[in-house]
């Protein structure tokens, strides 16, 4: 694979002018740990700058038709510059080239989506005047924007979940403030680019990099910033709930998915599917599939042909095509992992698959014998480890998915309506994926958790009602 072209170091983007900072942070190579990039640090000036600057470009028209075209363009240009781009994602987060690829496409389309809804927002008529006494008003609910949005981002799928906030809020009418995760901040930077080749107004995209605890405390005390959309953990999901006070807040936090395989299930299609879903990106996404549970009847089976799927797939350098799985973030996480499995046997689990660490990859691991209050099933792992248990009952299974303080998406393998109806009842989650993982997802679905999984949805049409606001206007005669 050809190398990027990386600039040795980047500036943060305020008001549509390139900064570059004294101080510095290194982007490393994941794969190979060298230092591909450096960015610069913000500080709360720099965040007081961009806040600024977003507000001042609200006071430029720039109309739904405007915002369709710039998405539209900054799409195709993502588009153009796909291997190059999915290039960068294979070095800042050491995602598979093939999965790289996958994202740079998801997030063209992502704002291919978001460029749609630009020309879609609209109010309501409201019938006032059936009220008793208001036989002479009319009134209607026109949409208008937030204001300023401030976007903060996680590492594992740092391009498309940036479109996820960016694309949304500007198509929505706002100006954004985006706060890329540190560790993969060089993908967001090259989409900010982009914008500005395609068009977008002064202000109206600002990027802050650096430390994410930093710049995370001067947003949230900015009180000019009208919302937060954070996707990330549960712990500063919470950090920035605490802080922001009445001011809109939508969370995409983490989650510990279970996915059900019931004894009519094709069974080695939904191992195939719970190996491929809970391996990508190094169980490095919030809808991997970290718990299954398979019915009684079929487990044996399902478990060998699981395993078979999993030793199969290839870890090594996310550049070379043939890799399934690419090293984590950092090490220390693969330790985590580590430490994670090895308390897990010692306390009774049994390793079907994997298990092994080698500085920052971790195996692909399967682990039975599992117990709900185990770290690898009542927490988010996020690595590469799965837990297979079974069920006789259906209401048992409903039980044991639920039995976990997330809610963002599960997944049932079955052809059984009866239990399928009953399972989306019952599960308390965002999504439940009939006949598939609860690793689906496309682009422009509703999506978001509940419990401790967040509040919100995203996918563009329903993260832009979030960011606007739903004004009423009576006429009286
Ligand atoms: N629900 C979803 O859609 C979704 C998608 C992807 C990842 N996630 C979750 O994200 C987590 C993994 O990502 P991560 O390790 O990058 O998460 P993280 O919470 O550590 O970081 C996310 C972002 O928050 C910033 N940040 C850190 N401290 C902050 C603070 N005090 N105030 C404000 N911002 C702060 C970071 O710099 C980063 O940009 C997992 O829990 C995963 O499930 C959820
Ligand atoms: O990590 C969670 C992501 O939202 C999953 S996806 O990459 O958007 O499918």
């Amino acid at each position: 694979m050809n190398n990027v072209l990386l600039k040795n170091s980047y500036g943060l983007f305020i008001g549509g002018q390139w900064t570059e900072k004294n101080e510095k942070l290194p982007v490393l190579n994941k794969y190979s740990q060298e230092v591909i990039a450096e960015i610069s640090v913000a500080e709360e000036s720099d965040v007081n700058a961009s806040v600024e600057a977003a507000k001042k470009a609200l006071n430029t028209p720039f109309s739904p038709y405007e915002r369709f075209e710039v998405l539209t363009k900054a799409s195709e240009l993502l588009l153009e510059q796909k291997e190059t781009i999915a290039n960068v994602l294979v070095q800042e987060v050491g995602k598979p080239i093939g999965e790289s690829i996958g994202e740079v496409e998801r997030a063209a389309l992502t704002l291919e989506v978001s460029a749609e809804e630009a020309k879609r927002i609209h109010g309501d008529g409201v019938p006032v005047e059936s009220a008793p006494g208001s036989e002479n008003r009319k009134a209607v609910t026109m949409k208008t924007p937030v204001g300023v949005v401030a976007a903060i981002t996680p590492f594992n799928v740092p391009l498309n979940l940036v479109c996820h906030k960016v694309g949304p809020g500007l198509a929505a009418g706002n100006s954004v403030i985006l706060k890329p995760a540190e560790e993969t901040s060089l993908s967001a930077i090259l989409l900010a680019e982009i914008f500005e080749e395609a068009g977008l107004p002064s202000g109206r995209l600002n990027v802050l990099t650096g430390e994410g605890s930093e710049i995370g405390g001067y947003l949230t005390a900015n009180q000019e910033i009208n919302m937060y959309t954070f996707t990330g953990s549960p712990r500063v999901g919470q950090l920035i709930r605490g802080s922001t006070g009445i001011r809109k807040v939508a969370l995409e936090l983490g989650n510990n998915s279970a996915t059900i395989v019931h004894r009519d299930a094709d069974i080695a299609g939904s191992a195939i599917a719970a190996a491929q879903k809970s391996f990508n990106n190094a169980g490095q996404v919030c809808i991997s599939v970290q718990r299954v549970f398979v019915h009684e009847d079929i487990y044996e089976l399902f478990l060998e042909n699981m395993i078979e799927a999993t030793k199969a797939l290839k870890v090594g350098d996310p550049a070379d095509a043939s890799t399934n799985i690419g090293p984590m973030i950092a090490e220390k996480e693969a330790i985590r992992v580590e430490n994670w499995v090895n308390e897990a046997v010692s306390q009774g689990a049994k390793l079907q698959a994997g298990g092994k660490r080698e500085g920052v990859f971790y195996q692909p691991t399967i682990l039975t014998n599992v117990d709900p209050e185990m770290k690898v099933c009542r927490n988010e792992v996020f690595g590469p480890v799965v837990a297979v248990d079974t069920y006789r009952e259906e209401d048992e299974v409903i039980e044991k998915v639920n039995d976990s303080e997330y809610g963002l998406q599960a997944g049932l393998f079955t052809n059984d309506l009866r239990f399928a109806m009953k399972a989306a009842e019952k599960i308390e989650v965002g999504g439940l994926i009939i006949n598939d993982t609860s690793g689906y997802r496309v682009d422009h679905m509703p999506y978001g958790g509940v419990k401790k999984s967040g509040t919100g949805k995203e996918g563009p049409k329903y993260a832009m009602e979030e960011m606007t606001e739903e004004k009423l206007i009576v006429f009286q005669s």
